[in-house]
C-alpha cells in the first residue's frame, strides 16, 4: 500500500503468522468478544454490529451496515466510524491466533464515499508476526465482496495480557466482566497460545 509508514513493515526476523489449531472453524460466526463492545457488541445502541466469520489460514471476513447514527457528512459515513470497523475486524484476526492483542498502529486509506445504508464487506488478514507484534491488513468493499474498494488499512496489533484490561479498565466494567461467566470465557479462549 502505497503511503505506509516503516513502522508497519514486518522487520527481517518476523515470521510467518500460524493459525492455532483450535481457531473457530473457517465460515465460523466468531460472536462479540465482549457484549458493550462499540463494534461487534449487541449492547451498543448505535454500536456497529459488525459481524465477523473466520476464513481460511489467518483470514477473517466481516459485514458492517452503515447506519444513520454513523454519519458523518449528510448521507455518508463518519471517516472514525469506517475507521473503526477496520480496527474491530483487524481485532477480530485475534480469535485465529488465539492471542490477546490491542491495536497500536492503525493507518487508513479513505479511497470513496460510503453511502448510509451500504453494507460493507471487510477482508482483512495477518501477514507477519514479530514477538509480540502483529502485522495485518484489511479492506472494506462497497455493496458485495466484489464491490468496489472503499476503504483499506495496515495495522501493527501488540500482543498483551488479561492484566492491560484489568488494570486499566473502568473498575466497574472489569468487576462486571469478571462476574460473567461469559466473558470469562471468551477471554480464556485467547489466553492459550501455540
Ligand atoms: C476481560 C476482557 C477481555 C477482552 C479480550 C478481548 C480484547 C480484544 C480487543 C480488540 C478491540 C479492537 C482493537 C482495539 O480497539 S484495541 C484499543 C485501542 N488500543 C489501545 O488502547 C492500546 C493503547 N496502547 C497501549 O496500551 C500500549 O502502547 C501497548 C500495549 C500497545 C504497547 O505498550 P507495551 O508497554 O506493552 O509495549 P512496548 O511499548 O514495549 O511496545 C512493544 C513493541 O511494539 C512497538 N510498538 C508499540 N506501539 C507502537 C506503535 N504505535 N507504532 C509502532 N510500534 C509500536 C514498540 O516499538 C515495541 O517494539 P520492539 O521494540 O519490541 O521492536
Amino acid at each position: 500500500m502505497s503511503g505506509t509508514s516503516s513502522t508497519l513493515r514486518p522487520p527481517s526476523d518476523a515470521v510467518a503468522p500460524v493459525r492455532h489449531p483450535d481457531a473457530p472453524a473457517p465460515g465460523e460466526l466468531l460472536g462479540a468478544h465482549y457484549e458493550h463492545c462499540f463494534g461487534c457488541g449487541g449492547g451498543q445502541v448505535h454500536g456497529l454490529r459488525l459481524a465477523a466469520r473466520a476464513g481460511e489460514g489467518v483470514r477473517i471476513t466481516a459485514e458492517f451496515t452503515v447506519q444513520t447514527a454513523h454519519q458523518g457528512a449528510p448521507g455518508l459515513a463518519h471517516g472514525g466510524v469506517l475507521a473503526s470497523a477496520l480496527d474491530e475486524t483487524l481485532g477480530s484476526l485475534n480469535w485465529l491466533l488465539r492471542t490477546i492483542a490491542v491495536t497500536g498502529r492503525l493507518e487508513t486509506d479513505f479511497v470513496r464515499p460510503v453511502p448510509v445504508d451500504t453494507v460493507l464487506h471487510l477482508e482483512a488478514e495477518v501477514t507477519a508476526v514479530a514477538g509480540r507484534k502483529i502485522y495485518s491488513t484489511a479492506t472494506g468493499r462497497i455493496g458485495g465482496p466484489d464491490g468496489p474498494v472503499a476503504v483499506r488499512a495496515d495495522a501493527l496489533f501488540i500482543e498483551v495480557k488479561v492484566d492491560h484490561f484489568v488494570d486499566n479498565g473502568r473498575q466497574e466494567e472489569i468487576q462486571a466482566a469478571m462476574n460473567d461467566p461469559d466473558q470469562i470465557r471468551r477471554a480464556r479462549a485467547f489466553e492459550v497460545n501455540p
